[in-house]
């Protein structure tokens, strides 16, 4: 004290700003260590990776965020833990995030499908609900397209692939899918060559009559999820997501997968024989003297990767080949609401709540069935939680008034206690669903058989079932009432904003008459 006082005014006021400066520093960083929210308004901890920067102002009233946030308090949390057999790493539950609405009919919807419209119903709910999409009556197949006829004794493959239509890959009560699966399980094997191209081994099976398929091989046991901290472009592909891909695409009605089976393979008679120069030099014997092989590709292709037979079976999934007739090429699309693919960087999508607004105006989807398809595409991705769409294909041939493939699900049914919301945004920031669409939802979630029922009794007869271990048919069910919750918050939210419309318009006429009579 005596010090302070003995000192001059000046040099007083110094060491007061001084103090003050230090004691401000350590209140920034303090606050920036334990995000006390003093600098910045509190940050969400979303399961984005990197840096993420909160700018209220960006969010506006987008269902997709609020969404996102009603949801997050449900997150599931995982941890690793190692097993005791091998170096398997293994995520385990800690909780199930269960929706709150689970015990909910969804009355509302199921009125507006019934066309039981009253006072009740959300105004322009039409807009929401689409059903009546433009008809488009013409359905022509590929053989008519490519002017090839289907030959009495063609391949089931063939059959198969000259009657893809341009509504979808097969229709309802298709005969030739089950025999088309019967041949890709039961049909000898003659040729094995690697198929070039994607970032994981995928190797290309030749059955006699020059009937293929494309084989993904197994690579880690079913109870094995999508690892922590790998992002969803280096997850490793899983071969029983493309098999359950497959089935839930048929049970939703969109039948735009092409058939996918399961089957064990020698890995000597049916894999190392019949392989060719390139992949066989990929071949070795393990220090357990099981066969192995990595092939070449971008990722996972190397000796710490390789695939190996236990002892010396392997299974995977063989997916009917697409059609190789010239005039059958397909159109890549890249997918609008396609992920940074880069550790640091965000999508547009992913700040901008309007982003919609903004795809609806641009060819394909400013007209017809396009945009209904992203739709479809991001409710059937993320009921899989497959976060890897970042293209999609379509057959040339049939113009742009046709089915989006859908393909490549080898990163799907990857965590079965995480639902991941960020796969919904295009159905949420559109606010848009195909009424048939949410017709099947609403059956299987108020059953009696529910969708994961359905995708048991399904997969059963899959040569390799169980196809999904129970936590992922679990989860399926769950997702379900996400995605319905999700279409009545679109409900809600359209519905406020034409009462709020409407009220601004009478306002505003309001206001000129009084004007008039002045
Ligand atoms: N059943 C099939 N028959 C013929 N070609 C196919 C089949 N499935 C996929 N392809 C072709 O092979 C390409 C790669 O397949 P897929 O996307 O499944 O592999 P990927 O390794 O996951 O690729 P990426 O890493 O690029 O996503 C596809 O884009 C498609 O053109
Ligand atoms: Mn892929």
């Amino acid at each position: 004290m005596f010090l302070i006082r003995s000192m001059k005014l000046k040099n007083r006021l110094a060491v007061g700003c001084g103090l003050s400066l230090v004691l401000f520093t350590l209140l920034v960083v303090v606050d920036l260590q334990m995000n006390l929210g003093i600098c910045k308004p509190n940050v969400p901890s979303t399961g984005y990776h990197g840096k993420f920067k909160y700018n209220p102002d960006e969010d506006k009233t987008g269902v997709f965020k609020e969404f996102q946030r009603k949801f997050l308090g449900s997150g599931s949390k995982e941890t690793t833990t190692m097993k005791n057999s091998g170096d398997i790493l293994t995520t385990v539950r800690e909780r199930v995030p269960m929706p709150p609405t689970m015990n909910d009919k969804y009355e509302d919807l199921m009125a507006i499908i019934l066309n039981k419209i009253d006072d009740k119903t959300p105004t322009n709910y039409h807009k929401v609900i689409i059903k009546n999409e433009p008809n488009d009556e013409t359905n022509p197949n590929m053989s008519e397209m490519l002017e090839i006829k289907i030959q009495k004794n063609a391949t089931n493959l063939e059959k198969f692939q000259l009657s893809i239509t341009k509504k979808e890959m097969y229709s309802k009560n298709d005969e030739i899918v089950p025999a088309l699966l019967k041949d890709m399980i039961k049909q000898p094997i003659i040729h094995i060559v690697q198929k070039e191209g994607g970032t994981q081994l995928k190797l290309i099976i030749e059955y006699p009559n020059d009937v293929h398929a494309l084989f993904k091989p197994m690579r880690f046991p079913r109870e094995q999820q999508t690892l922590p901290n790998h992002f969803y472009f280096t997850d490793f592909e899983r071969h029983n997501a493309e098999i359950a891909a497959f089935h839930l695409d048929r049970l939703l009605g969109f039948r735009r997968a092409l058939p996918v089976a399961g089957r064990v393979l020698n890995i000597t008679s049916e894999i190392y024989q019949l392989a060719d120069d390139d992949l066989l030099k990929t071949f070795f014997i393990s220090p357990s003297n099981n066969v192995c092989f990595h092939g070449k590709c971008s990722y996972y292709c190397d000796t710490s990767h390789a695939i190996c037979g236990n002892p010396d079976t392997l299974e995977g999934s063989f997916a009917a080949f697409l059609p190789t007739y010239e005039n059958a090429q397909r159109k890549v699309w890249r997918h609008p609401w396609r992920r940074s693919y880069h550790k640091r960087r965000k999508a547009q999508w992913e700040t901008d709540a309007d982003y919609c607004t903004m795809v609806r105006d641009i060819p394909p989807y400013d007209s017809g069935r396009r945009l209904l398809d992203l739709m479809d595409m991001s409710l059937y991705d993320f009921l899989m939680g497959n976060m890897d769409r970042h293209h999609y294909e379509t057959f040339k041939i049939f113009g742009n008034q046709t089915f989006p493939i859908h393909l490549d699900h080898g990163r799907g049914f990857g965590r079965a206690y995480h639902d991941e919301i960020s796969i919904l945004a295009p159905m949420l920031q559109c606010c848009m669903i195909r009424a048939s669409t949410l017709e099947t939802l609403l059956k299987f979630h108020n059953g009696p058989k529910k969708l994961s029922d359905a995708m048991r009794e399904s997969m059963k007869v899959d040569p390799i079932a169980p196809i999904l271990i129970e936590p992922h048919l679990e989860a399926l069910d769950r997702r379900v009432v996400i995605i319905l919750q999700g279409i009545r918050d679109c409900l809600k939210k359209v519905d406020l904003e034409t009462k709020q419309n409407t009220a601004a318009e009478y306002d505003f006429s309001q206001n000129d008459d009084s004007k008039n009579r002045n």
